[in-house]
Parts: structure tokens; sequence; C-alpha cells
């Protein structure tokens, strides 16, 4: 920096004369607004005086149509303005707090002159309307900034790539119009920042990064090119942050194309939406929508069955190892997430072109209309080179046609006329003006007896069928559960399915069994529920959501291969980011590696598949990225950002109860310290309850999180070991990390929980270590009794 002062006094005068610009928008703007509201208001208390409303005749009814039309319009164009309005006060006052946060004086080649170009949060550009005052940080120029440290640079732009040279980068804290620090960097974006901003407490919610994007991950927001983008990145590097950035970039690269209703994220749970829920909006962009895969999945099965949910099926291979059939359960979950069984079950729909499909009996109140043979054998009479969901609407058709056969047939039978007579007025009247408005008759030819009786028998029939006519028409007449039974009910069946090389499970006997046994109570666990789902959308055809052009993926490495299969078909045509750690998959399923990336990257073409690795970890202190990238196997390629803080600690205690008592200590030391995020991890929800009843008396407003919470708390917290996935802690105390976590498929838990803590980390035994704190884990921490 030249002259720091001079330096410093000039960008403090650019920000003020920037936020005086702003000001004068925003009263021009709140006048405006003011003005549209009052007008909203106008409307909406004069729309009856202003429309003449006269339905006398057919062409005074079409006016008073017409002007209720105009009026209501009128009415939307004002709130359209009105909202665009406020949108833009809403930027201007972000923008007002802290203009931009980064400067970059650019020589384009072959171009005189330099570029000098200030990022915020949004554009802005001068009176005149000239001159960018502030651009965008998602403009293409912008990604300069990101990307590289002073010298040759270059970027993308619609028209080609630019190139050049990068004379300056510095970058600003401004708040409230001051600046508070400002400082030119070599590198890419400075340390100094990183290390304010990270040293920070946590929050109940996510921020935004925008300030300290990393190279890496500004790759990972502006790709463009590919259909499905992998990312994996270690514990706390950012994966969810920039797939939070990149939402906000895509909205801006395709804006007036691309509305955020189009993109959807995926996340572990209800608690995480919340906990992201404001990134977006303090980006001035409206939030994507959100969901979880099994809340997808209860929503299409729980009409007709139990669905068991991802975490209860956690819990109960965490805490039930104990009980028979635990082992055949737990192989099962595996086997069934797998790629393998995904090839399995799509050999068995081939089949089911030829032969195997089953139906229910067509019936009505005790009348059996059609059998389930003979519609199997309509079904297998039509070409086998038809798909299946077409075949199935080509007997719904003939089904249909029997059933308006037997429809005329019911109109002599005897019920009918006592159905007419129990008619009750209402639905007589409804009957009348039914078929008034299908023209059947007029108002004098309703007196005629036979006619009347005649179209009231319609009616009457029609009623009744209706019921079967609606199951005909969404194909209830399939019988599902029978055909997915089926695959089961023998275990040789399987056998007839699956590859070459694919082999079954040892205990594939048992595991059938099991399942069949399941399903005939009307329980579906959530290994099945996939699968089953997969065999009903193959069969009556894929309700595909064509409208959706993104999918984000986050903690990608719980999925299952069936369910990454599942989304594609769901998902046509979206793009695909899948943000994950295999280090921190928690499911039993992904033990033997295919829930991982490559079933995936396996659906896709690998021209069209990027994959980027992250290797920094932002979250924790220095040394607790040291000691946690001691507890997984491949850690020493998980490279600590530089903040310093304190050695984790491993507290011994001499029972549960001195150890409890440690953790009550340890709370309220930290509070005085000023940290007011802090978490108990449990290793499950039992654990979690137990132990949140014995510490709340002691604990003031501690908080219990459940599988069903949905928002994510700040303050103290006990929370379950599986539900602390993707969120943060100030500091983290690991309740009984004994033996608790031991056997290996648990390893991946504990260094998810582990790797929760921000600044602090404390681990707490009454017995012994769990195995996965290694020697070289426990050099680097400190131990205390
Ligand atoms: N470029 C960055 N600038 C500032 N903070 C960052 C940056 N990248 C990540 N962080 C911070 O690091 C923490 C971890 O980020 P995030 O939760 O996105 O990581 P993650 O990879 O999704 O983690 P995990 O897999 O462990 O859930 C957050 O507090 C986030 O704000």
């Amino acid at each position: 920096m030249a002259n720091p002062d001079q330096t410093w006094s000039e960008e403090q005068q650019r920000v003020t004369g920037i936020v005086q610009e702003i000001d004068r928008r925003i009263a021009k703007l709140e006048e405006q607004t003011l003005d549209v509201k009052g007008e909203m208001v106008d409307i909406r208390k004069n729309f009856w005086d202003d429309v003449t409303v006269n339905f006398e005749d057919a062409a005074e009814a079409a006016e008073t149509y017409a002007s209720m039309k105009q009026q209501a319009e009128l009415l939307s164009e004002r709130e359209r303005t009105h909202a665009v309005g406020d949108k833009q006060l809403k930027t201007l006052r972000k923008l007002k707090s802290s203009p931009f946060f980064g400067r970059i004086d650019f020589s384009e080649n072959g171009e005189p002159g330099l570029d000098r170009i200030y990022l915020g949060i949004a554009s802005m550009r001068d009176k005149k309307d000239e001159d960018y005052l502030i651009y965008d940080w998602r403009a293409p120029v912008s990604s300069l900034y990101y990307d590289y440290p002073p010298g040759p640079a270059e970027y993308e732009t619609p028209m080609g790539q630019i190139e050049g040279e990068l004379k300056l980068k510095r970058q600003f804290v401004i708040r409230e119009g001051e600046i508070i620090s400002l400082f030119d960097t070599g590198v890419t974006i400075g340390d100094e920042l990183l290390q304010e901003v990270l040293g920070k407490q946590s929050d109940a919610q996510m921020k935004s990064i925008v300030a300290t994007i990393q190279r890496e991950q500004n790759r990972i927001i502006r790709n463009e090119r590919s259909r499905l983008l992998v990312v994996q990145g270690a514990a706390g590097s950012g994966k969810t942050s920039a797939a939070l950035q990149r939402v906000a970039y895509l909205l801006y690269r395709y804006r007036g194309v691309l509305r955020a209703d189009q993109i959807v994220l995926f996340s572990p749970n209800p608690m995480f939406n919340s906990y992201v829920a404001t990134v977006l909006p303090e980006l001035g962009e409206e939030n994507m929508q959100q969901t979880t895969f099994q809340n997808y999945i209860a929503y299409r099965l729980r009409k007709s069955f139990q669905v068991e949910g991802p975490y209860e099926q956690l819990e109960y291979s965490l805490a039930s190892a104990d009980e028979p059939g635990y082992g055949v359960r737990m192989e099962g979950i595996r086997y069934k997430a797998s790629a393998a069984f995904v090839r399995l079950m799509d050999a068995y729909l081939e089949s089911l072109r030829t032969d195997g499909m089953l139906f229910r009996n067509l019936s009505m109140q005790g009348e059996q209309l059609l059998s389930g043979s003979a519609i199997r054998e309509a079904f297998y009479s039509l070409d086998s080179a038809i798909a299946t969901p077409n075949r199935l609407k080509l007997v719904a058709e003939w089904l249909l046609g029997k059933l308006k056969e037997r429809e005329t047939a019911a109109l002599e039978e005897e019920w009918v006329e006592q159905a007419i007579e129990l008619l009750d007025k209402e639905t007589y009247l409804k009957a009348y003006r039914t078929l008034r408005k299908k023209k059947r008759f007029s108002d004098s030819s309703f007196d005629d007896f036979d006619m009347e009786k005649s179209v009231l028998a319609e009616y009457v029939v029609r009623e009744r069928f209706k019921p079967l006519r609606a199951r005909i028409k969404k194909l209830g007449f399939v019988d599902l559960r029978g055909i997915f039974r089926q695959l089961l009910a023998d275990p040789e069946t399987a056998k007839l399915y699956a590859a070459s090389g694919d082999a079954l499970p040892s205990c594939w006997g048992e595991i059938a069994h099991a399942t069949v046994a399941r399903l005939d109570e009307g329980f579906v666990a959530y290994e099945d529920a996939t699968p089953f789902l997969y065999l009903v959308e193959r069969i009556r055809g894929f309700q595909t959501n064509t409208t959706v052009r993104h999918i984000l993926m986050d903690e990608a490495q719980d999925y299952t291969a069936f369910q990454f299969a599942f989304m594609k078909r769901l998902f046509p045509r979206a793009k695909v980011t899948a943000l994950g750690d295999l280090n921190q998959s928690i499911h039993a399923h992904s033990s033997d590696g295919s829930g991982g990336f490559s079933a995936l990257a396996a659906l896709y073409d690998p021209e069209e598949t990027e994959r980027i690795v992250l290797t920094r970890s932002y979250r924790s202190t220095r040394p607790i990225v040291q000691f946690t990238s001691k507890l997984v196997e491949d850690g020493d390629q998980i490279e600590p950002f530089n903040r310093d803080g304190k050695l984790p600690v491993l507290h011994k205690s001499t029972d549960e109860a001195a150890m409890r008592q440690a953790i009550v200590s340890r709370i309220a030391a930290l509070q005085a310290d000023g940290y007011h995020s802090i978490a108990v991890i449990c290793k499950t929800a039992g654990e979690s309850a137990a132990v949140f009843e014995q510490l709340a008396a002691q604990v003031a407003d501690l908080a219990l999180l459940e599988k069903d919470s949905s928002e994510f708390e700040r303050g103290v917290v006990v929370i379950p070991s599986y539900l602390a996935k993707g969120v943060e802690f100030d500091a983290v105390l690991v309740y009984d990390a004994s033996n608790a976590y031991g056997r290996e498929s648990e390893r991946r838990l504990f260094y998810t929980v582990c790797t929760r803590a921000m600044h602090e980390l404390y681990l707490y035994t009454a017995s012994g270590w769990s195995p996965f704190i290694t020697d070289e884990a426990k050099a680097l921490s400190v131990t205390e009794s």
C-alpha cells in the first residue's frame, strides 16, 4: 500500500459517497413504494365500487366479469411493483451498511487504462447509470477476485475469455458505512479476514461466505458445464456454504430464466433446513425449495403403509446390536442399498414384461366384475414391446370400457330405482344441474317423467361406480405390494435375477423372510422404502418432475445407490450437485462403500461429470483438526486452516455421575468464557433423552434436540450424534467417548461428532477410551481426570 493513511481516507471517501447515493435512492424508493402501497390499499378498499356488478343477462355478466378482471389485474400489477421495490430496498439497506468487501484493479490485455472493480452483494450503477459503483460478486469479472493473486489473470464471460493482469487485490471490512479494516492481499483471499470470520462465535444460523470464498469453492459455485458435480470435502471444508452460494450464483447467472422454486436442496433433516434458511435472503435472493428424501418417501407411501424413517433405522443400528435378527437386518440394509440390488430389481422388472405381473380382482360391493387373472391375461395379450406403464394404460382403457358396459346393464337393475327414491333434495338438484350443464334437456323437459327417471338412474349408477372408475384410472388394479413381495417370498426367486458376479448375501433367505413378515404387517422398513417405491414407479410410470433444473444433495454420502438411481429418474431434467464426505458416512449401508459416489457417478456420462475435492477444513481450530484427522484412516490429507486454539481435552471420570458433574462444570466455564453455542453430543436419541433429564436441573435453558425438531437452537443443547451432522457449535462435549463408539462402523460417526466443534472440544469417559482415539490422537490432546 503506497501511503496507508491516504489509501484509507480515499477508500473511506468512496464508501461515504456510495452511502450518500444509497440514502438518496432509499428515500426515493421508500416514497415510491409508499405510493404504490397506498394505491394497493385503495384498490382493495374500493374494489367493488369500481366494478359495475350486473348479472341480468349474458352481456351484462360478461361486462361485469371483464371489469372485475381489469381491477384484479391492476391490483396484481401494483403488488408486483411493490414486491420489486421492497426487494430493492432490502438490498440497498444491506449495501448501505457494507457497500463492498473487495476491490480488484485489472488491466485487460490490449486495452488502455485500468479497471477498478469494487465487489459487493449486489450491483449498483452511478447516478447517470453509466458506470458500476459496485459489481455483484457473481458478475463474470468478479471471479478474478476469488481465483487469482496479483499477476496474470483471466476470466470467462459469455462472449469468451478475457485475459490481462491483476494489479491489485484489496479486502475490506466495512460496518455501518465505516471501514473497519482494509488490507491488500498477495495470495488468494487473505488469511486475515478468514481468521477474523472464523474466530467468531457460531450462530444459530449459517452465514454467507461471500467475502471470503476460496478458489476451490469458487469452482463449485460457478460450475456450469457438468450435469453431475460431485464434491468430496473434509468436515468443515465449506461444502454446504459453497452449495448455498452456488444457488445464489445460479439465480443471478440465469435470472429471468431460472426461478428459486426450480432448485431443490435435499438436506439431512428439517432442523438443518432452518439452520441454512437465512443464507440466501442475506444475499438478497429467495430461498430454494428445501426438503429431505425421507419427506418425499413418507409423502408417497404413508397412505398405504407405516414407513420407517432413516433415524429410526439408525437408532436401531446403533442401539439394538443385542436383539435377535440384528445381524441379518444389518446385512439386509447394506445389500438393499447397493447397486447390485438395483441391477437385480431392474432384471426382475424386465422379466415382468413377459410374466409375473399380479393384478387384483376388480370388485364392487361384493360383486366381482373381473378377476385378477382375467386382467393379467389382457395385459399379457398386449405386445410385450410396449413399455409396462403404457400397457397398463391400455388395460385401464379396456377396463373402463368393461365398466361402462356394466354401468349400462346396471341402469335396469332394481337397486337403482330404490336409490333414486332415497336421493335427498340437494343431490337431486345437483344431478339436475350437472345434466343441464351437459345440455341433456331443457328446463321444461325435466318435467318429463321418463326423461327424469332415466337421467337420475344414470346419475345414481355413475355415482355408485365412481370409486371403481377412479381406482382403475389410478391403476389401482395392479397388485404392487404383491409384485414386490413375490420377489422375496421364495428366496430362490431373487437368485434368478441377480446379475452374474453379484452375489446375494449369504443370509438372503433370512433377509427375505423378515422383509415379507414386515410387509404383511403393513410396515415398510427404511431400507425397503426406496426399492419398493422404485418398483412402483417403474411399473406405473415415473411421476417425474421436469420443472426442477437443479438439485443439490447435501451429505450425499448418506444416500444409497438406490436413492441416487431414483432421484435421477425423478428429476430427469435437473443438474445434480452432490456434496459429501465419505469419512462422515454414518449409515450402516455405507460401510461396504456402495453408498459412495461411485454409484452416483455410474449413472452419468463421465464426460458430463466433474469431481472437486476440498481438503482444507475451516470450521475447527488447527489443534482440533489435527486431533480429529487422526480418528480416520486417510485423515492426513485433511489440511487445517491455520487458526489457533486450545488442545482437545480427554476427561476421565471415576463413574457416570462424576462424568456428568464434570460436564456441568465445563458448561459453566465455557459460558463464563463467552461461548453461547455448546453441544453435549450423545450417541443415540435414547441416551440424549436420559442425559438431558439428568442435566436439566443443573444447566439453565438446556434444550434437547430430537429428530423432529425443526429449529436449530442456539444455547446449550443435548443432541444425538447423527442429528449433529452438518451443523456446528462453539464447543462440543462428547458424552461417553468410550468403547460405546467401538465398532468399525461407528468410526465415522465418532469423527462426525468430534468435527462439529469450532473452538473447543472435550471428550468424556467413565470407563476406557474409544479405540479410535489412537495414541497419535492422544498425543495431540490434553488428558485430565
Ligand atoms: N470460504 C470461507 N470463508 C469463511 N468461512 C468459511 C469458508 N468456508 C467455510 N467456512 C466456514 O466453515 C464452517 C464449515 O462450513 P460448512 O458447514 O459449509 O462445511 P461442510 O463441508 O459442509 O462441513 P461438514 O461436512 O462438516 O458438515 C462454517 O462455519 C463456514 O461458515
